[in-house]
């Protein structure tokens, strides 16, 4: 099916937003008429832009508070109207939309109504544009989508349709089965939307909170199964008012509209794309730092072991059991300080999972980085971060290792105390406008189901997090977005180490010397206050800064190291099934780390 996007989505000046619309793919687009009020070009010169770039103008939008009205008024608004159909003519365009009227003036009268936009109809025809009646979810008479399709039906003109907006629908709590009751051919516009299931005000979730879909929590796949049973086949079109988006880049946003829309469409059959390659490990984290010494003293405290090189780069293999770290520092890191660079996650097919992350339009890197590397594919995420498909030790498959010359390093003895095994999880802070964006391109390229998203107060706002992993836990990514008083504090990322037993873990780590971030005392007493310890357990994890948790399932204990540059440490103990990441203790956390300095 064709897709279209409503310009009120986009950021930027209506050319912005159309360049964003057609880089994106998108066939067509609605224009807001704020959007082309505000435009310096002319409607034809609109129109001309438009047809430059490959777009199809799919909808003028909107038209409002037109029907059920005295009739003095609606000779007002039949005046208006033809103003509207002038333009609509310069910008060859032949679909209006027409919200369903909030005005106080209006009245309770469906015939009226039905009479009224009949004869809209009649003036519309007459410019060969066919008129869309959507019913707004805070309209004053007409809030519902099986209301404006009686009247339109009432009306029964060949000019008089609906528009069906799965925001208006759903946000109203209606059932969207009856959709199948109206002919495809009087559904004249499909408007899509998702949102966030907030309790609050319709008219202010509408204006705020819309996402698109796969972004929130509406059925948008549901809803538009029962459009295309219907007979519908124009154009999906993702009308989305939401405050982030508008703020951020135009191009990032359109991108992230498509793929939401390609997955849609996928998820009823609509498209067929290369299926999701589910990463079944962390094959290894990537760290970028202009000096190594403050890395390699934390990741030898922390057990890890330098035990390769890569043959011609400056970048180094820490490594202890599964958790594999690599030290690089090559000219990207005297650009922009240390920070985690690059993911590689344990695939069992890398180029399929390449195929499906461009099939979803994720920008692909090149195979190689240098002439010498084993061909990996490797595309970036939206916060910037590469990930590499990787397939460690599979003879048949290129191996990043294959890269790296094993050094002669000191064995330290196998089965100690609190050594760490595997990365338990990556925590990757997102641009603030990237959140929504990040989980749906972790979840739809690469397979992973995203859990419940969390907030939580932190000294400077709001925290929000949500984790995504594969169905086993090997592979867990924490997305997170917060604010913070410096920018390298927004922009931290860490790695979270897995251990059986981090109270040994953390003795180990500072008795080789490493910094771990120490908590207040308050939060300990409060601890003591909500669950009940073994003698001497409490006492243990206030002197090490362990923080603790608890779910249905089982106990998380968790400790973090001093940060470096805009990377920190942690040590995690899951037991029993624990599926969080002590979200509840990340307002302490987070005071901790704003109270420290970081290690340069
Ligand atoms: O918020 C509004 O006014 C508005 C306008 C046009 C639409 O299509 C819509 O869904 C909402
Ligand atoms: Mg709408």
């Amino acid at each position: 099916m064709r897709t279209s996007i409503a310009t009120v989505s986009l950021s930027g000046s209506l050319t912005e937003k159309l360049t964003a619309a057609s880089r994106a793919g998108f066939d067509g687009v609605e224009i807001f008429e704020n959007d082309l009020l505000a435009s310096p070009l002319t409607p034809e010169e609109i129109r001309a832009r438009c047809a430059d770039l490959g777009l199809t103008i799919d909808l003028y939008q909107p038209m409002r508070d037109i029907e059920a009205v005295p009739e003095d008024e609606f000779a007002r608004n039949l005046r208006r109207a033809r103003h509207k159909f002038e333009l609509m003519r310069r910008l060859g365009t032949d679909a209006v939309l027409v919200c369903s009227t909030v005005s106080p003036l209006a009245l309770d009268d469906d015939a009226l109504a039905a009479a009224q936009l009949g004869r809209l109809a009649d003036l519309a025809q007459d410019f060969g544009v066919r008129v869309a009646y959507e019913a707004l979810a805070w309209g004053r008479h007409v809030s519902t989508y099986d209301h404006a399709w009686s009247i339109v039906e009432a009306a029964g003109h060949p000019a008089l349709g609906t528009c069906l907006d799965s925001f208006h629908i759903l946000s109203r709590g209606s059932d969207p089965k009856g959709i199948e009751d109206i002919p495809g051919e009087k559904i004249f516009f499909l408007q899509l939307a998702d949102a966030p299931l907030l309790a609050m005000d319709v008219l202010q979730w509408s204006r705020h909170y819309r996402c698109f879909p796969g972004q929130g929590g509406f059925d948008i796949a549901g809803l538009l199964q029962h459009v295309v049973r219907a007979g519908y086949d124009g154009p999906l079109s993702l009308e989305v008012f939401n405050d982030v988006f508008r703020q951020a880049e135009a191009g990032t946003t359109a991108v992230d509209a498509r793929r939401s829309l390609l997955v849609l469409q996928e998820s009823i059959g609509l498209a067929s794309l290369p299926g999701p390659v589910v990463p079944t490990g962390i094959a290894f984290a990537e760290l970028v730092t202009p000096d190594a010494e403050p890395v390699a003293a934390i990741l030898g405290a922390l057990g890890l072991a330098r035990t390769a090189r890569h043959r011609s780069k400056p970048v180094d293999l820490w490594e202890r059991g599964e958790a594999r770290i690599l030290v690089n520092t090559g000219p990207a890191a005297r650009r922009d300080g240390t920070g985690l660079a690059a993911v590689g996650l344990e695939s069992p097919d890398p180029e399929g999972a390449a195929r499906r992350a461009e099939a979803l339009l994720a920008p692909v890197l090149p195979r190689r980085r240098a002439p010498e590397d084993a061909p990996l594919d490797a595309v970036a995420a939206p916060d910037g971060t590469e990930l590499f498909f990787c397939a460690t030790d599979r003879p048949e498959l290129p191996n990043w290792r294959a890269d790296f010359e094993t050094i002669e390093y000191v064995e330290t003895a196998g089965d100690v105390a609190g050594a760490v095994d595997r990365i338990d999880h990556l925590a990757l802070t997102q641009p603030w406008h990237h959140f929504d964006e990040a989980a749906l391109f972790h979840r739809s390229v690469l397979g992973l189901h995203g859990q419940e998203s969390v907030d939580v107060a932190d000294p400077y706002g709001l925290f929000r997090s949500r984790a995504v992993t594969n169905s086993g836990g090997s592979v867990r990514i924490a997305l997170a977005v917060g604010p913070a008083p410096t920018e390298d504090e927004t922009r931290a990322q860490h790695i979270a180490l897995a251990t059986d037993d981090v109270v040994a873990a953390a003795r180990r780590f500072r008795a080789a010397g490493g910094g771990l971030l120490p908590m207040p005392a308050n939060y300990y007493d409060d601890l003591a206050a909500r669950y009940e310890f073994t003698e001497g357990e409490l006492a243990t994890y206030r002197e090490l800064g362990i923080l603790y948790d608890r779910d249905a399932q089982g106990e998380f204990r968790h400790c973090y190291t001093r940060t470096v540059g805009r990377v920190f440490f942690e040590l995690v103990q899951r037991d029993g099934g624990y599926q969080g990441y002590g979200a509840q203790n990340a307002p302490v956390r987070l005071a901790a780390q704003h109270g420290q300095r970081p290690l340069r």
